[in-house]
């Protein structure tokens, strides 16, 4: 013990004085009871009850935070335009008033985002309010002359009634509809289009290729693996029946919501089709073998997955990986949402155990989501609506093989807004997360991965490292930017892309790897201190237990140099400082990771790292 409290001594990290819990400062402690409940599946409860729970109520509770939503898009334009005053103004003054200002911020928000999912005419909405039907009609000709006038198109995705105000008064009419910027000639300008990235996991065979390859290539499976076979990338895939690797699958939505992948086309779309699409959302398959964990907990992080989609078979319920899966979603808080496959091979009453299952767990004290399940294109708009709160759980139930569900999953993904504000990070200086590198003959070393802040344009030079030799920094120039393997002439905060490097050798880049403004002044780390907390576990954890670190793109064994309490067990939190075995990283405070090593599994975020520290050989902790 005498050893371990000098080896702390030396390694304190820096807060530890201060700082003996996870605090909820840094979101952590939103994991308290996770672990148990998703270790407990006793509670019961009856489908019916899930779908009678989700459905009446919702209704309220969906108008409540429909409202909700339509207030902050409505606080948004009025923030970036200023409120809108109407004092004095005649009721036909004030009317335009109001429709003038609608047109404005959608205008701004639309131009900000790429798209917007917007209420006409509804108090917290856009427009003036309390419309009859013709002058609700008025208002949409408006919003789509004027979108169309800045290059955007509106789908008008439902018309309805609200309650009149007063004993007589009419109803008063309001419409749902998405707005989207369409394609324009330059895809590297303002057009390019905007990309949701979602994760799809769940156990193995539960569904997850032959989802994304329904999906991906407009065919419908033949329940014994012709989907899937369309979305493998390695010939042992195809024998064994198995993901392995990180596949990435392009579902092309155009400016009005049209699907454009063609079953004719191999991989389901071509250049051609990303080219003429206004959103792109990226199916990011991963494997559901406890084998693979690690490559899909890389997915999970490295990847910035706006959304994870959690597929469960509905005759084998919730089994093997699942919940591990769900738990580092849930540890990394990237939303989740679910979709219940397999409707055709399961009795009802396997479906509705399975159904009760999956809402027990998703209602337990650590993970607090409400499960809807979803029935209709209404209930679809809801829950598109509320995935960024990241408190609402939808269920789809499908069947890859009778094509029951997707259009309800076709419509979520057109409507799935990006998580992120990405608009807001292309100002900041430019960083390039790679997870990918080929050697490409006739173009050189190319990079592939996700812009986390900034613009990327070719001829931008910037610094690459951590140098797989010395962890230093090295500045490159970029010779070219591929989006989705289209030439462009930028990517921004929230794309992936493919860059050509000059005059850098393959052997030079690993993934992990970033590209980085030299503004930035990067430094690689051997050592971090991290808020942590242990999900699930069969010993204790005390100074220099290892564990492979997933933070983002990085991937790598670290040991713990320090901890601010002898030891850690299940649902414990600590901060404890890390070192890595290998080289020194790069890794940028508020960070979210999971840890692991064998069946012991944990979250933490990176709150300081030792940047400017010479990056020396790692010194073992004495024993
Ligand atoms: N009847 C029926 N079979 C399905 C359905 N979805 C998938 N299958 C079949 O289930 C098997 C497993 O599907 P996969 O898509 O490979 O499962 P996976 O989750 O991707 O598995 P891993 O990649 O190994 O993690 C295949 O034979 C599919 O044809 C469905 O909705 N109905």
């Amino acid at each position: 013990m005498a050893t371990t409290a000098t080896a702390n001594a030396r390694h304190q990290p820096r807060h530890v004085t201060h700082h003996h819990h996870l605090s909820s400062r840094h979101g952590a402690g939103d994991h308290e009871g996770w672990a148990e409940g998703i270790a407990s599946l006793t509670e019961e409860q009856s489908a019916t009850r899930l779908l009678q729970e989700a459905h009446p109520d919702a209704a309220a509770s969906k108008a409540g935070a429909q409202g909700a939503f339509c207030a902050a898009g409505a606080a948004d334009g009025g923030a970036t335009l200023g409120a809108l005053c109407c004092e004095g103004l005649t009721p036909e003054e004030e009317r335009r008033a109001r429709v003038e200002h609608a047109l404005r911020s959608l205008e701004v928000e639309v131009g900000q985002r790429g798209e917007l999912l917007a209420d006409l005419g509804a108090p917290d909405g856009y427009g003036p309010t309390d419309l009859s039907e013709a002058e609700l009609g008025e208002l949409l000709a408006a919003v789509e002359a004027h979108m169309d006038h800045c290059g955007a198109d509106v789908a008008v995705l439902r018309r309805r009634k609200l309650p009149a105000p007063a004993v007589g008064a009419p109803d008063r009419s309001v419409a749902d509809v998405c707005i989207r910027r369409r394609v324009v000639g330059d895809r590297g300008g303002a057009g390019a289009p905007l990309e949701v990235r979602v994760a799809v996991i769940g156990n193995v065979d539960s569904g997850k290729s032959t989802m994304v390859g329904v999906l991906t290539r407009s065919v419908l499976d033949d329940g014994r693996g012709f989907a899937r076979s369309k979305v493998f990338k390695h010939s042992h895939e195809e024998n064994t029946g198995r993901t392995s690797s990180i596949g990435q699958h392009n579902l092309c939505i155009d400016s009005r919501g049209n699907i454009l992948n063609d079953a004719s086309l191999r991989a389901g779309v071509t250049t051609a089709e990303i080219a003429r699409s206004s959103k792109v959302v990226t199916l990011v398959d991963l494997a559901g073998h406890e084998k693979y964990f690690r490559t899909t907990c890389t997915g999970l992080t490295g990847h910035l997955p706006d959304y994870a989609c959690l597929i469960v078979g509905a005759n084998a319920g919730i089994v093997g990986m699942c919940k591990e899966h769900l738990g580092v979603a849930l540890a990394l808080k990237v939303p989740a949402f679910f979709v219940v496959t397999k409707i055709d091979l399961a009795p009802e009453h396997v479906l509705k155990h399975t159904l009760q299952t999956l809402s027990g767990i998703l209602k337990k004290p650590g993970v607090r989501k409400r499960p809807f399940l979803v029935r209709s294109r209404d209930d679809v708009l809801t829950c598109a609506r509320h995935m960024h709160t990241d408190s609402l759980a939808p269920i789809f139930l499908t069947s890859s093989v009778t094509g029951q569900g997707l259009d309800l999953i076709r419509l979520f993904y057109n409507l799935l807004p990006q998580r992120h504000n990405w608009y807001e990070k292309t100002d900041e200086a430019a960083e390039f997360i790679i997870d990918e590198v080929f050697g490409v003959p006739g173009v050189g070393t190319v990079v592939a991965g996700t812009v986390k802040r900034g613009v990327l344009t070719p001829n931008s030079t910037l610094l690459l490292g951590p140098d797989v030799g010395d962890g230093t920094f090295k500045p490159v120039t970029v010779k070219s930017v591929h989006y989705k393997r289209l030439p462009v002439g930028r990517v921004v905060a929230g794309q992936t892309a493919a860059l050509a490097l000059k005059k850098v050798k393959r052997h030079q880049v690993r993934k992990g790897m970033v590209l980085v403004d030299e503004r930035v002044a990067p430094k690689a780390s051997w050592e971090f201190d991290a808020d942590i907390a242990i999900l699930t576990h069969s010993t204790t954890i005390q100074p220099r237990y290892q564990a492979v670190i997933h933070c983002e793109i990085v991937r790598q064994a670290a040991r713990v140099v320090a901890m601010d309490r002898e030891r850690l067990r299940s649902g414990d939190r600590a901060c404890v400082r890390f070192r890595f075995l290998q080289r020194p990283e790069y890794l940028v405070p508020g960070t979210r990771f999971v840890f692991r090593e064998g069946r012991t599994k944990g979250i933490g975020m990176v709150v300081g790292t030792e940047m400017g520290a010479p990056a020396a050989a790692p010194q073992p902790v004495s024993a």
